[in-house]
């Protein structure tokens, strides 16, 4: 199944500069490996806004929700989910 992520990062202002910088060092690890996996499908950068939209493909919303829960920033993002299904008119047959 595919799902639309949207993820805003809220790190606290008085987090200290190098616990933030690890934590985005190992986000950054974790979501290559999950890209590199087929599992994290697409990330694009919101412009202008510490956010992305990203689109996973996994077997259901108990995956995604394990999978988002073990994210390094998850207790700092706001996150929106929504379910995607192929659209009639998509020209992509290997669409899900
Ligand atoms: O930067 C972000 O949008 C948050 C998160 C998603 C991937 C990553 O490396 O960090």
């Amino acid at each position: 199944m595919l799902f639309h992520v949207q993820m805003t990062v809220r790190l606290p202002h008085d987090m200290p500069p190098a616990k933030a910088d690890e934590l985005k060092a190992r986000e950054k690890a974790m979501s290559q490996e999950l890209q590199r996996a087929g599992r994290w499908r697409h990330l694009w950068r919101i412009a202008g806004r510490y956010a992305n939209v990203s689109v996973f493909d996994v077997s259901g919303p108990a995956e995604l929700h394990e999978l988002l829960s073990q994210l390094p920033l998850f207790p700092y993002m706001d996150i929106e989910v929504q379910a995607l299904c192929r659209h009639a008119s998509s020209v992509h047959e290997d669409d899900r």
